[in-house]
Order: structure tokens, then C-alpha cells, then sequence
């Protein structure tokens, strides 16, 4: 794998206050920098997805041949998807390890999406309290958002992401060549992270996606773009304390229709329309101008995702929003635009603001009393 040349790779600092700085390597052939930071540790665990079996077992390989003698290979494989992030696969990866006896100086390998990725960097927060973890994502959405930053975790019954820690990586070895076999419909879902990229802080993304909505013919610049505003926002607040909250715009209402739809809907897809009704909430509490809250649909649509959903789940929406993450006692927070690149959190709209709000986004008008 590593044996064919090796471009030059972009290099982007992580520099979290309080926390160690790493670097998001991007470029074609960027795993092939894992042997050399894994080399001097004992034991490394590369936990995947079963559609990176073969990944998996050419990253051993590589690791074997470059990484040391003295270094243990283990892989364990996890579900494909949202089913991988549960309380009893997070459980199984720490029976893994346990099994083949990691300590404190090995080292733990995220490789798949961005729901591995949270596995397996809540894996490594929970493991004797906390062991080194690389992130290397082979989405979209895992290179430009989940793998940077630090966030990991689980789903619980109760809700989406309820349960995890901060936790930031060693490096993020974000390897463009592991894109070729991602299928067309999980790269849409990774670009509605870069739009919302896009809105809150590069509108250079938007102008490219608008000319182009399926982001191939521009895609390193993209990912890189998404990565260079994750990685600042995340550098000046790693733990939420404040403003990394925008990276949150379109996430109240997504996570409760991921919540709705028993995780079956795409984390991406979800946003989608989570950030038409963030757009549209926007333009009634935020000043928002009516051009720019309508442009999110319109790029959304021409790139082929959703920008509706069903009228009539509204007051099971309400629910799950009641507890998002930014919600505090009964105040909802949202994060909503100013304008272009100026987002802020909103609290406690009223009521039938955010019913006129989801009216944007219900398809066949909304339904208040529900089904
Ligand atoms: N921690 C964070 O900051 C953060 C940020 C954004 C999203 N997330 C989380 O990320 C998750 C979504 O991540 P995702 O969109 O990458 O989904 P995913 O991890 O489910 O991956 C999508 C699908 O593609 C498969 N796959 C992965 N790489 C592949 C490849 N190269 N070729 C073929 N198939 C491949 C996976 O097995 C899966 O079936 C959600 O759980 C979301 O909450 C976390
Ligand atoms: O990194 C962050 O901070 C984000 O909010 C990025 C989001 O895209 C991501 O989906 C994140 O997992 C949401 O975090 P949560 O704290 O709302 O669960
Ligand atoms: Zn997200």
C-alpha cells in the first residue's frame, strides 16, 4: 500500500488550550505516516468497520513491516454505521483490549467513518482512564468533522451523543486515496458538514459547492477548507465551554430526527435539513436575510439531500430536543446566523417562533398535536 509514491501532504495544527497539539495530515497516502507513529509502542489495536476489513488488514500489514518488531497487531471489528456506536460495542472494544492486556503506552487506531471514529476514541478515553488514540477517517464527514476535535462517543435509548468525553487524538492521518471505494450517497452526507463549514465561517465553500454541488472536482480543497474551520474553532475552545458551540448550527434538530428515526437516518442527511430550519429560525430571530437563509436549501437540494421532514413529528422533535446537549434546564439553545459567517447561540425561542421555524422544513405543513 504504501509503495506507490506519496504526494505531498497538508499539514494542519490542532492546538487545543490546556491539551497537547497534533497535527490533521491530509493528502494521498497520508496512512502511510502510521508506522512511524506507532513504532516504540507495544500493542496497537486498529478497531474498523466491517466494510474496512481488507483497510484493516493492509494497515496491519503496513504497521508489521514498518512500525518495529517489538509492536502487537490486533484489529477488531465493529458494525458498519450508527449501529457501532452502543454502550455494548464501546463494552467489546474494552473486552478486546483487555484481552490482549493494553496499557497505558499502546496505542489505539480509529479507522472508518465518523461513527467509528467516536467509538473509538470513546474507547480510548474510557481505557484505564484514557490511552493514545489516531484517528484515521476514510469518510467525507470523518475527515472534515468527526475525527477532528476531540468529541467522542455513544448513543443512548434517552438520545443521540449522550454519553462520551473529550478526548483528542495523537494525529488525524485523513488519507484521500480510502475515499475511492466510499459509496456516492455517504460523500453527500460528509457535504453537509462542509456546507455548514461553509455557512458559519468559509463562504469560499459555498461558492465552490454551488458550482459544482458534487464536490468532486474540487474535493482536497473542500476537505481541507471544512478542516482549517474545524481545527481553529476547536484550537481556541476544545471542551464547549463557549464558542465551538457553532459547530452545533443544524445539530439540535438533526439529533432529534436521528433520535426519531431509531439512528436509521444519516448523521449527514440529518444536518441537511437541520440547518434549513436553523437557516429559516435564523431569519426570524437573528436578522437573518431571507437571500441567504433560502441559499441553504437550494445548495442542500442540488447536491441531493434532504431539506424536508414529516409534519407530523413535531412534538416528538420537541422531546428529543429538550435534551440536546445545549439545552439547560428547559431553556432550548440553537445556534443560529447573523449573517454569512456570523453565528451565535439563540436561547429559549418562543414556542411558535420554532413552530414557524419547522414549518420550512415540515413536509405537508406541520402537524403540531403529532401522530
Ligand atoms: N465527533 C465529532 O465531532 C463528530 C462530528 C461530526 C459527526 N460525528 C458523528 O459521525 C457519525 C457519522 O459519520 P459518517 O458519516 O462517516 O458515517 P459512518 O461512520 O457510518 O460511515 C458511513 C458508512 O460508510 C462505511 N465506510 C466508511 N469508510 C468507507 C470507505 N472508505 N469505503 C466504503 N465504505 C466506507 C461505513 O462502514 C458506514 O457503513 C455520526 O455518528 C455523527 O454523530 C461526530
Ligand atoms: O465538534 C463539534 O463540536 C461539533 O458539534 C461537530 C458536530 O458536527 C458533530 O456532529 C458533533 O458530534 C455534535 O456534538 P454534540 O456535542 O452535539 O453531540
Ligand atoms: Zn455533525
Amino acid at each position: 500500500m504504501c509503495a506507490m509514491k506519496v504526494s505531498d501532504m497538508v499539514r494542519i495544527q490542532v492546538t487545543p488550550s490546556g491539551d497537547r497539539a497534533y497535527d490533521v495530515v491530509l493528502g494521498e497516502g497520508a496512512l502511510c505516516e502510521l508506522p512511524a507513529l506507532a513504532a516504540g509502542r507495544t500493542r496497537v489495536m486498529v478497531i474498523h468497520p466491517r466494510a474496512l476489513r481488507a483497510t484493516a488488514a493492509a494497515v496491519i500489514a503496513e504497521l508489521r513491516a514498518g512500525a518495529g518488531a517489538g509492536v502487537e497487531t490486533h484489529a477488531f471489528e465493529v458494525p458498519d454505521g450508527e449501529e457501532a456506536k452502543q454502550l455494548r460495542v464501546a463494552g467489546a472494544c474494552w473486552d478486546a483490549l483487555g484481552r490482549v492486556g493494553f496499557t497505558r503506552d499502546d496505542l489505539v487506531v480509529g479507522l472508518g467513518g465518523g461513527t467509528t471514529t467516536d467509538l473509538a476514541g470513546f474507547a480510548a478515553a474510557g481505557w484505564l482512564r484514557g490511552v493514545d488514540v489516531i484517528q484515521v477517517p476514510t469518510t467525507v464527514l470523518g475527515m472534515v468533522d468527526a475525527a477532528v476535535g476531540g468529541k467522542t462517543g455513544i448513543d443512548i435509548e434517552a438520545g443521540k451523543n449522550l454519553v462520551g468525553a473529550f478526548h483528542q487524538p495523537l494525529a488525524v492521518l485523513c488519507d484521500l486515496s480510502t475515499l475511492a471505494s466510499l459509496p456516492a450517497v455517504e460523500v453527500r452526507a460528509g457535504l453537509a458538514e462542509v456546507v455548514k463549514a461553509g455557512f458559519i465561517a468559509d463562504p469560499r465553500i459555498l461558492e465552490l459547492l454551488e458550482a459544482d454541488p458534487t464536490g468532486s472536482a474540487r474535493l482536497p480543497e473542500l476537505v481541507e477548507r471544512s478542516i482549517r474551520v474545524k481545527a481553529a474553532v476547536v484550537s481556541g475552545d476544545p471542551r464547549e465551554a463557549g464558542r465551538r458551540e457553532i459547530l452545533n448550527y443544524g445539530h439540535t434538530l438533526a439529533h432529534a430526527i436521528e433520535k426519531v428515526e431509531n439512528f436509521s437516518w444519516r448523521h449527514g442527511a440529518a444536518v441537511s435539513v437541520g440547518m434549513v430550519f436553523a437557516a429559516e429560525l435564523s431569519r426570524l430571530v437573528a436578522g437573518l436575510d431571507r437571500a441567504t437563509a433560502d441559499r441553504h436549501r437550494e445548495l442542500l437540494r442540488a447536491i441531493g439531500l434532504p431539506v424536508e421532514y414529516r409534519g407530523d413529528r413535531w412534538p416528538a422533535l420537541l422531546d428529543a430536543m429538550r435534551v440536546d446537549k445545549k439545552t439547560r434546564g428547559r431553556r432550548l439553545r440553537f445556534v443560529v446566523l447573523e449573517a454569512l459567517g456570523r453565528p451565535r447561540g439563540f436561547d429559549d425561542p418562543e414556542p411558535g417562533l420554532l413552530l414557524a421555524a419547522y414549518g420550512s422544513v415540515a413536509a405537508g405543513g406541520v402537524s403540531a398535536t403529532g401522530s
